[in-house]
């Protein structure tokens, strides 16, 4: 079998016309985001001897507790990114504004990322992970906060990384999502993953059954039908799992099929979901629809809500298409 590692992968795509050709400059972009990945991961695979366990005593602009992981790959990504030459400014969910590479406005792409998702799952040793969402540049004088604010079709690249029992990077340049594994003693992703593909049906869901008494009335009932399995409307069986880190959950429906749901709920109408539309929401919707499946927040598409802040929350629906259009349709006859 020829082994074939991401720089390989990117040469290939460099040489593409059109639908999921690269430039020069992506190439940069993301064998630095690898890199720092790799980097990250080494942290992670430590735990305590590497004493990066445990919060780091500040909040981020969300009001959450930040633990040292989410700061550490958080300064990793913007000092890495920044050296690349070819990034102009970053977003991230652990800072309050972007952060723009001073002098350098006329780079030509813009990065946004959550460094660390599920944060919760770090002091007890499970699945975490990298998101991150590549814009092109405005250009169009400083870099602000605004510049960012591109609906997420308009995204060039989106990828995760998952820090699991392998380390694997999933990315997409618009045209199909590939999969690498890290080989830890070469020090390089090998691409292991081939036009990754979501089922159509599937007999999965994902949602945190512990706020279901704050749900509205549609995603009530679609999960009242799933879990009255055979003897219900829907004639099967279905399974659940809750991993609570978004890019686990996802990394399953990519690997094989399933519904992942954070719905928006009751609790408080001023957020409209848990989940942020920029760096969590847009590239996990933008890699779901390349493997075929679909991304909406119950009412429309994700990948066409126009942007009105950087940490913008929105409802997520994603996975295998036949699903999300039942919620969607219980929804529109709600
Ligand atoms: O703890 P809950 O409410 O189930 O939320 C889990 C969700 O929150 C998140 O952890 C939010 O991500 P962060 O850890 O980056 O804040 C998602 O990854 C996950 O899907
Ligand atoms: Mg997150
Ligand atoms: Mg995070």
């Amino acid at each position: 079998m020829t082994r074939t590692n991401l720089s390989d992968f990117l040469n290939v795509c460099t040489t593409k016309q059109g639908k999921g050709g690269i430039d020069a400059a992506m190439v940069v972009l993301i064998e630095a985001m690898a890199d720092t990945c790799r980097h990250i991961s080494a942290n992670i695979h430590k735990g305590a001897l590497a004493g990066i366990l445990g919060s780091a005593g500040t909040e981020n602009v969300q009001g959450e507790t930040q633990k040292q992981l989410d700061v550490i790959a958080n300064d990793m990504l913007l000092e890495s990114l920044a050296q690349t030459g070819v990034v102009a400014g970053m977003a991230s969910e652990e800072l309050d504004d972007c952060s723009p590479v001073r002098g350098c406005e006329d780079r030509p792409y813009l990065v946004l990322f959550d460094p660390l998702d599920g944060s919760s799952n770090i002091d007890v040793n499970v699945s975490i992970g990298t998101i991150f969402s590549v814009l092109q540049n405005p250009e169009n004088g400083l870099i602000t906060n605004e510049s960012f604010l591109q609906a997420g079709h308009t995204q060039v690249a989106a990828g995760y990384v998952v820090y699991g029992p392998q380390t694997q990077m999933v990315l997409t340049f618009g045209d199909g999502v590939y999969g690498f594994t890290l080989d830890r003693e070469a020090a390089e992703f090998v691409l292991t993953a081939e036009r990754m593909q979501i089922s159509e049906d599937t007999k999965e869901f994902a949602i945190n059954m512990s706020n279901q008494r704050h749900w509205y009335a549609p995603v009530q009932k679609y999960i009242e039908e799933l879990l009255m399995g055979k003897t219900g409307p829907r004639g099967k069986d279905f399974n659940m799992r809750w991993i609570a880190s978004m890019v686990a959950d996802v990394h399953r429906v990519l690997t094989r099929g399933g519904i992942f749901m954070y719905p928006k709920d009751q609790r408080d109408p001023s957020k409209p979901g848990k989940l942020r539309l920029m760096y969590e929401a847009n590239p996990m919707s933008f890699l779901v629809e390349q493997a075929g499946g679909t991304a909406c927040d119950a009412e429309t598409r994700i990948l066409d809500i126009e942007p009105l802040d950087l940490h913008q929350r929105c409802s997520v629906v994603l996975g295998s298409a036949n699903e999300v259009n039942r919620v969607l349709s219980y929804h529109q006859t709600a």
